[in-house]
């Protein structure tokens, strides 16, 4: 097939390195990694409209509070609005103690010079500088061979030395990051790395950080592992240096990538709130680090309200963040499926409050991120009664017993194809209601009255009868107990199958729910409900709930026939 009707040939497989004695696989994470984020920085260049200093300033104090201790703030030779931002913050002192502002700049003089600038004052900074080392861009941007690339972050590294060194008012600490690591040759990458060492010279007490950038992310993510461990095992004086990671997700595994660096050795990663970035954004700091939490090992960020998070992020970014997007989005916490649903229900309902998290499709409890157990459960056409029973139960202290539950979902199922739609807590209820409490037709239960002579319950009954208004009937019955006497009073032979009951709140408030599953002779079983604050009201109502639904033949009936 030629070139042109093939385009997929245009395309060069990525060459990977030979690392046949890889050490990474069998590693796990065990700690949390040294975290920056730079949604201030590689996050704002990505935008259709740059923050303000204002959106800035909000977005810089919420990594604060989320526990961020290290934080690119800007490219301050970039424009004079990133400039007056880190200006502000240094000279309005919002910078708390323990945490140091990073900035970027490009390998220029003058840009390291308005660089330096910038931060003139602050306690402690990172200057973090970078040129790309990869064939493509030494021949496409630099017009240079391996010797001029390597020069320029040599050349660079001795201007930022220098001018360190005539402002020792600041604690200063230094990044370099040969962009486009993972489409660099890492031999050629180390060699680079090494001569930025031997510039600054750095000691196991003030670390030079070696960021080695997937730019773009250019092949799987067991490759770009590959390439760290090589770097760490070939890297000069490897207790000075920190390895740091900043992985795009241009094939969607940026966080794969983040992660399987860290077991091939990385100390630091650098990212963004809900991976915004450029293109397809930088790797997720919130999944990072909650999949560390879900591993039982503290991420050292606090995501316990994420909600609040996001809003702030939305905000500040003018940038939705995607429903599925894990652990934050609208839906991750919720089941419409019907098999899933009954597992959770199951789970929530054996799940301990000091165990370890075993409920079924959650992979997080989302009561630790600020979510509430009532949104896990959701009810559209593809529900079934266990999420239906879950959301009475929580919503509405009703405990529907088993074939009520199959029943009802039935009744449910209807609606939702009916409607297309998904139904709330509410809507069920209002259902519920409709179906079972106010079935009061043909025969409306309007009193009663028990009397109990050597073991016999006599029952009396005030009956209206929709066909004869205004003219009440009175049901006589008798039997062993209450429900008895009053099947016996009923116009039509039927037999109790099933009786359950509950209460509903506690205290005075309390009411009692009952269940009866009643078969009319000729018919088939069919449930009724009755609710009041006294238990023997609530059984007769629910028997006559369910006598009603069997003569006005029930949509469940009418299905079965
Ligand atoms: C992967 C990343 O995300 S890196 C961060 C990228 N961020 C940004 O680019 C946003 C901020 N940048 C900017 O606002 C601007 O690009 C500036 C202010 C930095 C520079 O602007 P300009 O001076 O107009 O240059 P321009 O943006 O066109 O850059 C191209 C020049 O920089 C050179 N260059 C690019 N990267 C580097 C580098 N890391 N080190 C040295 N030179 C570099 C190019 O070779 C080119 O040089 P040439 O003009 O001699 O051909
Ligand atoms: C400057 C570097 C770290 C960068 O943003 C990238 O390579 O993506």
């Amino acid at each position: 097939m030629s070139m042109l009707k093939d385009p997929s040939k245009k395309y060069r497989p990525f060459q990977p390195l030979a690392l046949a004695d890889r050490t990474w696989p069998d590693k796990t994470i065990s700690a949390p990694p040294i975290w920056l984020s730079t949604d201030l920085r590689d996050g704002n260049q990505a935008l259709i409209e740059p923050m303000d200093s204002a959106r800035k300033m909000r977005f810089f104090n919420g990594l604060v509070q989320a526990g961020l201790k290290e934080i690119e703030v800007g490219f301050p030779a970039a424009s004079q609005t990133e400039f007056d931002f880190i200006r502000e913050l240094i000279e309005g002192q919002y910078i708390p103690d323990d945490v140091c502002i990073q900035v970027l700049t490009q390998a220029r003089n003058d840009l390291i010079e308005r660089t330096f600038a910038s931060v003139k004052g602050a306690k402690q900074a990172i200057i973090h500088y970078y040129n790309a080392c990869a064939p493509s861009f030494r021949r496409i941007v630099f017009q240079q061979d391996k010797a001029g690339v390597k020069a320029i972050a040599v050349n660079a590294a001795k201007q930022i030395k220098q001018l360190a060194e005539a402002n020792p008012e600041t604690h200063w600490r230094f990044e370099y990051s040969p962009e486009v690591f993972s489409s660099t040759e890492t031999d050629f990458a180390v060699e680079v790395c090494n001569a930025v060492i031997d510039v600054f010279n750095p000691t196991a007490d003030n670390r030079l950080i070696l960021n080695l950038p997937a730019t773009i992310e250019c092949a799987t993510p067991n490759h770009y592992a590959d390439q760290i461990e090589w770097f760490c095992r070939h890297i000069k004086r490897r207790d000075s240096v920190i390895i740091s990671v900043h992985t795009h997700n241009d094939r969607g595994t940026g966080v794969a990538a983040s992660e399987l660096a860290q077991m091939a050795g990385a100390d630091r990663v650098e990212g963004c709130l809900f991976g915004n970035g450029e293109r397809t954004g930088n790797v997720c700091l919130v999944t990072l680090a909650l999949n560390l939490y879900t591993q039982g090992i503290n991420p050292g960020l606090d995501f316990s309200d994420i909600d609040a998070v996001r809003k702030l992020v939305e905000d500040c970014n003018q940038l939705p963040v995607h429903p599925r997007h894990p652990y934050v989005g609208d839906l991750v916490h919720t089941a419409f499926s019907g098999s899933h649903q009954d597992a959770i229900r199951k789970g929530f309902a054996q799940q301990k409050a000091d165990a370890l998290w075993e409920v079924p499709y959650l992979p997080i409890d989302p009561a630790d991120i600020g979510r509430s157990y009532e949104a896990v459960i959701r009810v559209n056409s593809q529900s079934g009664k266990g999420g239906i029973a879950f959301l009475l139960e929580q919503e509405y202290g009703i405990s529907l017993p088993r074939r009520a539950q199959i029943e009802f979902s039935q009744v449910v199922q209807r609606e939702t194809d009916r409607l297309g739609l998904e139904l709330t807590a509410a809507q069920i209820y209002a259902l519920l209601e409709q179906e079972y409490l106010a079935a009061d037709a043909p025969y409306r239960l309007e009193s009663h009255s028990l009397h109990e002579e050597n073991g016999v319950c006599c029952v009396t009954l005030r009956v209206q009868e929709a066909n004869l208004a205004g003219k009440p009937q009175s049901w006589t019955g008798e039997g062993h107990g209450p429900l008895e006497a009053l099947v016996a009073a009923l116009p039509v032979k039927a037999e109790v199958m099933d009786y359950n009951e509950h209460a509903i709140g506690s205290g005075t408030n309390a009411k009692a729910a009952a269940y009866v599953e009643l078969r009319v002779a000729g018919g088939r079983s069919l449930y009724g409900i009755g609710i009041d604050e006294n238990l023997t009201t609530a059984s007769f109502r629910a028997v006559f709930s369910a006598l009603n639904r069997d003569r006005q033949g029930s949509f469940a009936l009418k299905k079965a026939a």
